[in-house]
């Protein structure tokens, strides 16, 4: 069996080139995670998600207590039987969720009691709930139950809400079943706050965790903010665990944020967007939706071997788009998880030749470079 253990094999400024042994297979970080909200990479079948080169992806303890249910998913084997990725799996722990879709939502120190976005059932979320289900799904790294703090906040609702996290964190290390290859990952608070940030990191060092997050942001702060905040609050936590920044990001977050010491990312937007006909491309983004393509039979990215790139053209895209054929929404999907798997690729070859900053010069000018 494997413990889980962090690699630091290579720096570039505060950009990290790592690698993360789990029970489920190895990552290379920095590491873009797709989401799998509800036991699926919307539009994408797990074996063309691994194709893109994804390593682990996410679940979601939110979404899988309301359906199908966590021990309906453990008596079938587990999350990554039922949706057959055998890769890692993080699942997120619930309260961020509960926060931005469950109705009637009532937060104790116990936790949060909600009804179901889905069909109004009452349910209760608390750190060992929350550790139960993950422990159920078999998530191969767990996150703490915390509340994100919402942006903006005064410095007092974000101590209160950092230091309720925290109370929350030690709840769930003492409630986490330890099991060899798996982790659970603390989550760091404090909103914008560089002593509550400091505070934060403090009581999770104490709690001796193998792996953190940056929680709170991503929030509606913007992108200047976000990396203002990650200039200070990503060295309060520990060097030698991974990083992992939750939510974020479009493209150029995911630069910025590497090259403050970021290892893991996970956002909804490559998926989302191409199910909007949003394509990343490496000359910027562009929507299919646009006229303009009508007759472009050039492919969409000429730099990106995935198969909407390779095999067909943007008039093609943009007909499956307008004529609201589903096609449409798994090529798009295809290709912008394979443009974000590039992206992560081409940044973890430049840390490891020292050349971070003239690859993020390279990439500002070719996504502002026009004329795609
Ligand atoms: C978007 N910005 C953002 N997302 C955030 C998420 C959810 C990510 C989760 O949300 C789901 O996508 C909607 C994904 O679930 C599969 C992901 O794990 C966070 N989760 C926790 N526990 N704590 C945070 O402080 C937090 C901050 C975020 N900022």
């Amino acid at each position: 069996m494997t413990e889980f253990r962090y690699e630091l094999l290579a720096q570039d400024g505060k950009a990290r080139l790592g690698r993360i042994y789990t029970a489920h297979g190895v990552i290379d970080t920095p590491t873009f995670m797709p989401v799998g909200t509800a036991a699926t990479v919307k539009a994408m079948l797990p074996e063309n998600v691994a194709d893109t080169g994804a390593q682990i992806l996410l679940g979601n303890t939110y979404h899988l207590m309301l359906r199908p249910g966590a021990e309906r998913i453990a008596r079938l084997g587990g999350l990554h039987k039922f949706m057959n990725w055998d890769k890692p799996i993080l699942t997120d722990s619930g309260g961020y969720q509960v926060m931005s879709l469950a109705k009637l939502r009532k937060i104790t120190e116990d936790g949060v009691t909600f009804k179901s976005h889905i069909d109004g059932r009452k349910f209760n979320l608390t750190p060992e709930r929350s550790m139960e289900i993950q422990h159920l799904l078999g998530s191969t790294i767990t996150m703490a139950f915390d509340e994100c703090t919402p942006f903006p906040a005064t410095e007092q609702q974000a101590r209160e809400s950092m230091q309720m996290s925290m109370r929350w964190a030690k709840r769930s290390r003492d409630a986490f079943v330890n099991r060899e290859g798996y982790a659970l990952y603390g989550i760091q608070q404090g909103s914008v706050f560089e002593n509550l940030r400091r505070e934060s990191s403090e009581k999770l060092t104490e709690l001796d965790l193998p792996g953190h997050s940056v929680g709170g942001l991503a929030v509606g702060e913007g992108q200047q903010i976000m990396f203002d905040t990650l200039d200070f609050c990503v060295d309060m936590l520990p060097a030698n665990k991974p990083r992992y920044l939750m939510g974020v990001g479009k493209p150029s977050d995911l630069v910025g944020a590497v090259m403050r010491g970021i290892d893991q990312f996970d956002c909804v937007l490559p998926t989302r967007s191409g199910r909007n006909a949003q394509a990343f491309t490496h000359r910027g983004t562009l929507n299919l939706k646009n006229g303009r393509h009508r007759d472009d039979d050039r492919p969409l990215d000429d730099q990106c071997g995935c198969p909407a790139c390779t095999k067909y053209s943007r008039a093609y895209l943009h007909h499956l788009i307008k004529a609201g054929e589903m096609l449409g929404s798994v090529l798009l999907t295809w290709h912008n998880l394979a443009y974000y798997q590039d992206l992560m690729r081409d940044m973890r070859s430049a840390i490891s030749e020292g050349r971070m900053d003239a690859f993020a010069r390279d990439f500002h000018a070719a996504q502002e470079g026009g004329d795609i």
